[in-house]
């Protein structure tokens, strides 16, 4: 009998353009979402887009509530669980960067309601996907959450976000080649389930954003667009691997390890960025694909450096020999780098 099962869950509205902040009530009264509305941002996305999502809700007659996180944590998805019970929510909008949509898909699967995401910087590709991201202790949790039934990207807001923010979500699609590298590695040495689908979508994805460098300025609202289709691509490849490992391997592991060692430091893109040409190296050696990574990244002005992302030289080598530990997820960091491994790594790709 033939056994194989899939469910791939994705968004149905994928709302793209300058001024689709105007559109959430059509886009949300379009999926039949009932209740009352509750807005999850965190502090700067509140004041950019969450009041007007709030006031557009409160003049179309629904009876909106808002709660504003600090921080990407378990606490942060109990307290958004607890506020929503309280009021009765019907469903939910994720309002802002990774960390404010990971907290709000999370509390939804928790909740079972819906949930709409309206990003405000085109930062992290995690708009789209099914999946969370939050640390606890030494470990970073990638945990299945509730996918976004629409997706409000208004190019307008990402545009006036501060630039970094967008050259951050190119870093974070860039590194989807080594991610997909590793996951390769980890289907040939651990036999882990590979996608050939979403594997190929997430390099796919990868080149045609640097084949597009050359469009993405600062400045250019075509840039957000260009960006945020490809974090809109690259959640999809996750929502089909049902995992985030088309878009995340050790070049991941190490920036989480950043998080840990230097809390509020790096963009979580600029440092997965740097992470994947180290991790390029790894695979492919000191005459392999690292400059290329060097160079995409460089060419949107995204760091190459520890130097540009703020963090020593000694924190680098830390995550590096250390990343490994953060999740049971096999890739080319295997069971360790030793550190004189990690210094030559980082040296050779002239990271430090
Ligand atoms: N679940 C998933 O599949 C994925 C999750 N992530 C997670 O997302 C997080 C990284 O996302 P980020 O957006 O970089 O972090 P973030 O949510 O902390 O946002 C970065 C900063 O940008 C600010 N910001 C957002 N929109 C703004 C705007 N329009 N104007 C001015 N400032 C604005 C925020 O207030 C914050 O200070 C990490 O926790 C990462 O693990 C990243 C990729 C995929
Ligand atoms: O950041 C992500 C993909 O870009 C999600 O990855 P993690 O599963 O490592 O949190
Ligand atoms: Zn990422």
């Amino acid at each position: 009998m033939f056994e194989k099962r899939t469910w791939i869950r994705l968004p149905r509205n994928v709302v793209v353009g300058h001024g689709v902040l105007g559109q959430t009530i059509e886009a949300v009264s379009e999926l039949h979402l009932t209740g009352r509305p509750l807005v999850v941002s965190s502090p700067t996305p509140h004041e950019v887009a969450g009041e007007r999502v709030v006031a557009q809700f409160e003049d179309a007659g629904y009876d909106p509530s808002e709660i504003v996180i600090e921080e990407a944590s378990f606490d942060a998805v109990q307290r958004v669980i607890d506020h929503a019970s309280e009021i009765d929510a019907g469903f939910l909008l994720g309002v802002g960067g990774g960390k404010a949509i990971d907290i709000t898909k999370m509390a939804a699967d928790d909740l079972d309601l819906g949930f709409v995401s309206v990003p405000t910087a085109a930062s992290h590709d995690g708009i789209v996907s099914g999946r969370g991201s939050v640390p606890e202790g030494d470990t970073r949790h990638s945990v299945a959450a509730e996918p976004p039934l629409a997706v409000i990207a208004d190019t307008e807001v990402l545009a006036e976000a501060p630039w970094r923010l967008t050259t951050a979500g190119c870093a974070d699609i860039i590194s989807n080649y080594t991610a997909v590298r590793d996951w390769q590695l980890a289907h040939r040495l651990k036999n882990v389930h590979y996608s050939e689908y979403a594997g190929a979508l997430s390099q796919m994805t990868a080149e045609m954003l640097v084949e597009s460098a050359d469009s993405i300025k600062r400045g250019l609202e075509e840039s957000s667009w260009i960006v945020v289709k490809a974090l809109v691509s690259s959640g999809v490849a996750m929502s089909i691997a049902d995992s985030s490992r088309p878009a995340s391997g050790a070049e991941h592991l190490f920036s989480h390890q950043l998080d840990r060692l230097v809390p509020n430091g790096a963009l979580h893109g600029h440092q997965v960025g740097v992470g994947s040409i180290m991790t390029e190296y790894l695979h492919s050696g000191q005459k392999g694909k690292w400059k290329d990574a060097r160079d995409a990244l460089a060419a949107i002005g995204a760091p190459t450096t520890a130097d540009e992302l703020g963090i020593d030289d000694e924190t680098v080598i830390e995550a590096l020999t250390t990343a490994h530990q953060i999740r049971d997820r096999y890739t080319v960091l295997g069971d360790g780098m030793s550190e004189e491994a990690a210094i030559e790594a980082a040296t050779v790709t002239g990271v430090i």
